[in-house]
């Protein structure tokens, strides 16, 4: 059976970047010590790790995450620094909180250093001046959304951003990102190692579209879809308070559809859920929606917002980071749906919802919070170890370590044929609408 997220591949290297040998003993107390030969399976069913034990060879497994008995780096003689960049998520400030604490508590680091709006932070010509963290400093952040040290979208030079570093004696650079953010850091790392630096780059995947391969779930995302439900839940009274009333709820999801699918299965209020991962045509929808309406007298539609993208006439717009801007799939059904019906003089009640904002802005839920500490503390014990060019990931129960050119080597999606697809279709009983 293959799992979300599973690609299939049969050659993976988990193989994870080191800057030097440890020699430094732990200053970290009371705790059991990782061991570097730690693997985590990257399979949890034996009969998917049958060709490697057939052949008498380990299977796919990731290094386990946790402290190491011996570090890298002097924490007494090294600055760290953390950036954030791309779109927000709930979680972000929960993560640089946690960095900061085990920095301060686990290895007594003296300086850490909060580059300012994403990489510009790390461009000097920019005069972002950055912030000096502290335990104090960063105490009640978790409380509130967004990130505390801005983020921004554009490219930088990795010669320059390296060079901040390089002046600022900065050891272990945090990079709190999605795919773009961890395709940044891999050319920041590859810059440290081409002058001869040593530089740890550590990633922690930030997506609320929960779309970077090789982590199960990334932080955020669980409190996106609880936020996702209340949109869903007020779609549903709204629909069945009125008649002939059709809801249409818009939520994010660039390339992937998770967010959209999770919150069809978190109650049966959801008659149709569009995702990237699913085509279908306008016609296919709309006869449907009117077949619903006719039966049930009422209709709730979930759309993600990278969904129906070839219903519309491309835009080839991009933002700064070169993602390429979709159009607007939500006022475009709207529109869809409201003329086909007045058309067939048939009248009915739309209510149209867009929380995107709304749900990414949110502080993280209490287990997105207990998840963001936990990847932060994993986060630094790799950099301390002196590893590089990796992000921290959560995969089968336990955290562990991916090389950046693994989780950036495809985005994840929705897979039409697993069991997650499946129950979505099973509980909103939509039609194929090809
Ligand atoms: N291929 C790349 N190489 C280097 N930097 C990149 C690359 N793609 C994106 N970035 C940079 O990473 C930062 C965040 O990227 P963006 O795509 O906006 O968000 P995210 O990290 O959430 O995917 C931006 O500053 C962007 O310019
Ligand atoms: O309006 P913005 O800031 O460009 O962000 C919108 C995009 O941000 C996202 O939430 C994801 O962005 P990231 O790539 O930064 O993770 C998408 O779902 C959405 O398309
Ligand atoms: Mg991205």
């Amino acid at each position: 059976m293959r799992q979300e997220g599973d690609m299939g591949n049969t050659e993976l290297d988990f193989t994870i970047e080191r800057l030097g040998e440890c020699h430094i003993p732990s200053p970290v107390k009371g705790i059991r010590f990782v061991d570097d030969d730690g693997r985590v399976l990257y399979h949890s069913h034996l009969q998917e790790m049958k060709p490697w034990l057939d052949e008498g060879i380990h299977p796919p497994a990731m290094e386990a995450a946790g402290p190491r008995e011996k570090v890298f780096f002097d924490p007494s003689r090294i600055a760290c620094g953390i950036v954030t960049c791309g779109g927000i998520c709930p979680g972000l400030n929960d993560v640089i909180r946690s960095i900061v604490l085990s920095l301060c508590h686990h290895y007594c680091v003296q300086k850490i250093y909060g580059f300012r709006f994403g990489y510009e932070g790390l461009v000097q010509r920019y005069g972002h001046k950055p912030l000096e963290l502290t335990a104090d400093s960063v105490a009640q952040i978790h409380e509130i959304g967004g990130t505390i040290l801005g983020s921004s979208r554009g490219p930088q030079e990795p010669s320059e951003m390296v060079k901040t570093l390089e002046d600022l004696n900065v050891g272990i650079l945090f990079t709190i990102g999605g795919d773009g953010t961890q395709r940044g850091a891999q050319k920041i790392a590859e810059e440290a190692t081409r002058r001869g630096l040593e530089i740890s780059v550590i990633g922690i995947p930030k997506t609320i579209d929960n779309d970077i391969s090789y982590i199960q779930a990334t932080f955020g995302f669980e409190t996106a879809v609880a936020e996702a439900r209340r949109a869903t839940y007020a779609a549903h009274t709204e629909a069945d308070a009125a008649r002939n009333s059709i809801s249409l709820v818009k939520l994010m999801g660039r390339d992937s559809g998770f967010i959209a699918a999770y919150s069809v299965l978190v109650n049966s209020h959801v008659n149709f859920c569009l995702v990237p991962e699913a085509r279908f045509t306008l016609d296919g929808l709309l006869r449907a929606l009117k077949e619903r309406l006719e039966r049930r007298g009422h209709a709730v539609v979930v759309v993600a917002e990278g969904a129906g993208q070839n219903l519309m006439e491309a835009t080839a717009e991009r933002d700064a980071s070169g993602n390429i801007k979709y159009g607007d799939i939500g006022i475009f059904l709207r529109d869809a749906i409201r003329d086909y019906f007045r058309k067939a003089s048939l009248e009915i009640n739309l209510k149209y919802i867009d929380p995107s904002y709304i749900i990414r802005s949110m502080p993280a839920n209490p287990h997105d919070a207990a998840f963001c500490l936990l990847l932060g503390q994993s986060a630094v014990h790799a950099g301390m170890s002196g590893r590089t060019n990796m992000v921290v990931s959560f995969w089968n129960r336990e955290f562990t370590h991916v090389p950046i050119t693994l989780a950036v080597s495809q985005r994840k999606k929705i897979d039409t044929s697993s069991m997650l697809w499946n129950s979505v279709l099973a509980v909103t009983g939509q039609p194929d609408m090809m």
